[in-house]
């Protein structure tokens, strides 16, 4: 009996109470872990969601974005969702049928309606931008564009959503946020690289905007943005008519200027003969008094470097009053660095096949292109619609004259421009950009970071609990019996 009681004595694991203690600190370790990792791990993704209305010269397209709902902050988190693009003409050819502008958005309103959950609808922002078919029409009749814009804003206040507001961007604003969307999706500003700048080529305007080191000479194409903690000089420009469907009309009216009514044209393919009609707008003054609208026949000839002589010839070369200029008389520093061009930039040079050629072999596909009969084309093509079909051999050259003599780019620094539709799930435009900025989406400031990402955390907190426990159990074993054993003495 007495040697028994001294094994149980020497074993504590007989003892009931020792047991015990063990019990509950396994328990507690068990219950410390579960709790970090519940604790700290991410909630249930909850979505926010945001809409964008671009409302371009040709066309208009409705973006849902989403970012999960308690990352509100962190940058590179919002992503596009749908897209969705409306059909018809945009805003601005309702000028003479304005009831019909904001009935036109209502098939792409209902598919938002049903892409975003019904709970969120209340707190999702609508904003709508209007680009450069609206800066015209309010250049020519603002009365007209601005009720344009009611009629879309009435019609946009009758979704449950959290209207924003309907207004006509400025071409800086379409520049600057085009520049910051593919930065923000690059993930520039969140790791602090070098800038990507940003070409934006639409149907009535285009715009450039770059990181430059050297002094923007000036101060309507400058722009300071603070963004994560670092300060961005920007130079930013937009050309109003420079877009690639009012630089075709500028190309015509240059070549009718002689007041003849048949155009033999060479940015048009051979066999190509149309009867047209250029009116006068704001972009094409007219080009003899009383004469409001020309007709003429159009002729192809197809010769692409008579085409680009043409084209040219809508450029303002000579004139700079500062110390470098890229084309009419606008301050443009060297183009330096990568460069994002989409848009129109990217739909023509992607249908031409010339996304990833150089400038010389982009001239010599665009000769032969060009010089391709009429026929030929449409046989080849037989889904493109003619109208636009015809065009891409005016709107292909146009880009390369416009990106060599207008912006300075060379056949070295060619490779640098990338032509891209999207980056990741994303379109590159100026809409993300402009929402990200109207929702405080990119703080000024990097905000703190957590010391530890979640994973780091729980396998500090296991590991420390897991040594907590071995080191009682050592203490145990060598410096004896635990305060339970007294208590139990002395009972
Ligand atoms: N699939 C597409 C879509 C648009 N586009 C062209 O891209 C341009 C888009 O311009 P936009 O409507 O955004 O006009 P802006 O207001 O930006 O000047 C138009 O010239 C369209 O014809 C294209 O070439 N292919
Ligand atoms: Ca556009």
């Amino acid at each position: 009996m007495a040697e028994q009681r001294e094994m149980k004595e020497k074993n504590p694991w007989h003892r009931p109470v020792i047991i015990c203690i063990t019990v509950f600190i396994a328990m507690g370790v068990i219950t410390l872990v579960a709790m970090a990792v519940v604790q700290n791990k991410p909630l249930h993704q909850k979505y926010k969601y945001g809409i964008v209305l671009d409302a371009g010269s040709s066309h208009t397209s409705v973006y849902i974005y989403e970012w999960p709902a308690e990352k509100e902050n962190n940058t590179g988190m919002v992503r596009q969702t749908h897209a969705c693009n409306v059909k018809g003409k945009g805003i601005s050819s309702y000028a003479w049928n304005i009831s019909y502008a904001g009935m036109s958005l209502r098939e792409c309103m209902e598919e938002a309606k049903e892409k975003i959950p019904v709970w969120r609808h209340p707190e999702t922002p609508v904003y709508l931008g209007a680009t450069a078919g609206m800066r015209l029409l309010r250049m020519f009749n603002a009365a007209v564009s601005d009720q344009v814009l009611s009629s879309v804003e009435r019609f946009l206040q009758t979704y449950p959503f959290l209207y924003q507001g309907a207004r006509i961007i400025s071409g800086q604003e379409e520049g600057a946020y085009g520049w910051i969307t593919v930065n923000y999706l690059n993930g520039n500003f969140r790791k602090a690289l070098t800038t990507m700048g940003a070409l934006d080529l639409g149907g009535a305007s285009t715009q450039i905007t770059f990181v430059s080191k050297q002094e923007v000479e000036s101060e309507e194409n400058s722009m300071l943005f603070r963004l994560y903690g670092n300060d961005y000089h920007v130079y930013t420009h937009s050309f109003l008519c420079y877009g690639k469907d009012q630089a075709l009309k500028l190309a015509l009216a240059k070549q009718l200027q002689t007041g003849e009514s048949q155009l033999r044209d060479p940015c048009f393919h051979p066999g190509y003969i149309e009867q047209k009609s250029l009116a006068s707008s704001p972009c094409v003054p007219e080009t003899r008094p009383h004469d409001s609208e020309r007709t003429f026949t159009h002729t192809g000839t197809g010769n692409a470097s008579l085409c680009q002589e043409v084209v040219k010839r809508i450029f303002n070369f000579t004139h700079c009053p500062w110390g470098r200029c890229s084309f009419n008389g606008v301050f443009q520093p060297p183009v330096e660095g990568q460069f994002g061009a989409f848009s129109a930039f990217y739909f023509v040079m992607n249908f031409l096949n010339l996304t990833s050629d150089s400038l010389e072999q982009s001239k010599l596909k665009m000769d032969h292109y060009c010089s391709t009969p009429w026929a030929e084309i449409k046989q080849r093509y037989p889904s493109v619609k003619q109208k636009y079909l015809a065009e891409y051999c005016f709107s292909g050259t146009y880009i390369l004259t416009l990106l060599e003599n207008g912006y300075n780019f060379t056949s070295e620094n060619w490779k640098d421009i990338q032509f891209i539709k999207k980056i990741g799930d994303s379109d590159a435009g100026w809409t993300l950009g402009y929402m990200l900025n109207l929702t405080n989406m990119i703080p000024a400031e990097a905000p703190d970071e957590p010391p530890l990402p979640h994973g780091g955390y729980v396998a500090i907190m296991v590991l420390f609990s897991l040594f907590i426990f071995i080191l009682f159990l050592l203490a145990y074993k060598l410096f004896g019996r635990p305060v339970c054993n007294a208590n139990k003495q002395i009972i």
